[in-house]
């Protein structure tokens, strides 16, 4: 019946859009944005002009990307985009493409160029008005803009691109061939605060209370006089969702929290008894571990298991949601990363890291209709709304937990056996950081059972048991991640507490990989 297709749009009056053509860094530039406090959604790059002139946005952004706008079938934009009279900013892959059909030329790129560049402003005007006139910039890319089009002219240069920025003054037309949107471009910040300032005339007032209002408006307007089940974990992202949901449409909200058994050390009885006073909604509990171990019983492969849980957690919202009677929407916690990483948000050529059992585990014939209010935010900003909604501390600043829970902590086959011995392992990591002053610095913090044995000796005796991994990272978004540098002696006791209590361990190791290349989670 539905899917992502058909999602709540939650656009303030003023917004900037941001077309997506794959790069990484897309969603950095819709943060950007909004961190000058206008709304900025991702579209897809084949959104059509007379689409974008309904949904009259401020200005729009065309991203980056990994393809040459010189291939065969490189993804394009509505060529109309140009004639609307709406400014438009191209950054790299966007600039190249802007300058290509437009009537100018692009050149291959026989030298790369990546990382840090310096740059000479050739016009100190319009989107580099009051900036130095020397500046850093971030450059990755190849091909580069020769000759730009008509009535365009060059803004910028460096060293090894003579067109580094163009404009064209009239049709308020822009292009920067290396990346504003990163802290590596120090000014890049500025960069966009002119365009959405100065050539857009946005005036800047969305606020995390705006959002809340307009959230809020465009559920209710979404669901109307329906009812609504919410996937309800405890974690962050469902309870600041749950409580949208519930100012929307009050009384007709009905929260699930499913125990699948793959839940933290008491996790289910401790949300149980925080989560139904706290939010004051109403709160069912569905008791289903056998139904999630059976059929995981076995299953080795990560993204198998990922799409078991996904499709498993649908079943259940169904079967309550036929209890409670007709219930045609379900509301769930998605937030960006869960949808980049999953699939491709825009059909576009980003690639499937893993399917987050939220969006990517769906199965196909979901149904209900989604109602994911938070779907364009990232965690950070999610904790922002929840603060704002008047959520406690140990709420909005819970650690993540994945869905799929630990069956995505144990490599390899699922069983009680090793999960008991996961919840107990997992149990000691927590309560040693917790232990830590500074412990919220610390995004995530973990246990993993490896599927592994090593020798020991315990007492004088052989032993050939299981090995923990603990993870812990900081981030901001969880879109990147530094493995947290954990003081010896919390290492320590955590390794010293585990090989002790925990049955079935004799060996602790510590992660120290970095997302990317690694992601925070091991499956
Ligand atoms: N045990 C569960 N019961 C019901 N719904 C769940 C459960 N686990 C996850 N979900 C649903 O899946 C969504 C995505 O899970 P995710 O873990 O990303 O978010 P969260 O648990 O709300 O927040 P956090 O990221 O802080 O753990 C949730 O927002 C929720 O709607
Ligand atoms: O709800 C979720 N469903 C999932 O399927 C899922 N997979 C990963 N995560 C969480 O997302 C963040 C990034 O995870 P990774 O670096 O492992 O991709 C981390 O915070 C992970 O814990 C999930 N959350
Ligand atoms: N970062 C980008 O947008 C790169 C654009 C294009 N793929 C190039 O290499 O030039
Ligand atoms: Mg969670």
């Amino acid at each position: 019946m539905s899917s992502s297709g058909d999602k709540i749009s939650i656009r303030p009056d003023e917004w900037v859009a941001v077309l997506d053509f794959g790069s990484q860094l897309t969603q950095l530039i819709a943060r950007r944005v909004r961190e000058h406090k206008v709304y900025c959604e991702i579209v897809p790059h084949d959104t059509p002009a007379d689409e974008l002139r309904r949904r009259n946005p401020k200005g729009l952004i065309l991203s980056g990307g990994p393809a040459s706008v010189l291939d065969e079938g490189s993804p394009s934009c509505d060529p109309a985009l140009f004639d609307l009279g709406i400014p438009v900013l191209g950054i790299c892959y966007g600039m190249q493409l802007t300058s290509r059909l437009l009537g100018g030329t692009v050149e291959p790129g026989r030298k790369r160029e990546y990382g840090k560049a310096i740059m000479t402003i050739d016009h100190p005007d319009a989107l580099f008005q009051g900036l130095a006139p020397d500046l850093q910039v971030w450059m990755s890319h190849g091909d580069k803009v020769d000759t730009p089009p008509e009535g365009f002219r060059p803004m910028a240069h460096s060293d090894n691109c003579s067109v580094a920025a163009m404009m064209h003054p009239e049709r308020r037309i822009f292009g920067l061939q290396f990346h504003p949107e990163v802290v590596h471009t120090p000014q890049g910040a500025e960069m966009l605060w002119n365009f959405c300032f100065r050539i857009c005339g946005c005036r800047g007032e969305w606020e995390m209370s705006a959002f809340i209002e307009a959230a809020t408006e465009a559920i209710r307007e979404r669901v109307g006089d329906h009812h609504v089940i919410c996937g309800l974990s405890g974690g962050v992202d469902s309870s600041v969702t749950a409580t949208l949901v519930h100012r929307a449409i009050g009384d007709r909200l009905h929260c699930v929290f499913v125990d699948n058994g793959l839940l933290r050390y008491r996790e289910a009885a401790e949300v149980e008894d925080l989560f139904r006073d706290v939010l004051g909604v109403d709160l069912h509990t569905a008791h289903t571990a056998p139904q999630f171990l059976e059929r995981l019983e076995g299953v080795i492969d990560p993204e198998q298991k990922r799409k078991i849980i996904g499709r498993t957690f649908i079943e259940v919202f169904a079967e309550r949601a036929r209890a409670l009677g007709p219930v045609r929407f379900l509301a769930q916690g998605t937030l960006y990363p869960d949808v980049i990483e999953s699939v491709s948000p825009v059909g576009g050529p980003s690639a499937t890291i893993k399917s987050h059992h939220n969006v990517g585990g769906l199965p196909e014939d979901l149904e209900f209709d989604l109602v994911e209010p938070l779907r364009e935010l990232f965690k950070d900003e999610v904790r922002l709304v929840g603060r704002e909604l008047g959520l406690p501390s140990y709420v909005v600043d819970r650690q993540p937990f994945p869905g799929p829970g630990l069956a995505v902590r144990i490599l390899g086959a699922v069983d009680e056996e090793r999960l008991d011995i996961l919840r107990e392992a997992d149990l000691r990591v927590r309560e040693e950081i917790m232990k830590m002053e500074n412990y919220l610095d610390v995004w995530q913090y973990f246990a993993v059972l490896l599927p592994v044995q090593s020798v020991g000796v315990m007492g004088d005796d052989r032993t050939y048991e299981n090995v923990i991994a603990v993870r812990a990272v900081q981030s901001l978004d969880g879109m990147t991640a530094d493995w947290y540098k954990l003081p010896h002696d919390v290492l320590d006791r955590i390794s010293n507490r585990i090989i002790n209590e925990v049955r079935g361990v004799n060996r602790v190791v510590y992660d120290i990989s970095s997302k990317p290349p690694s992601t925070i989670e091991w499956e």
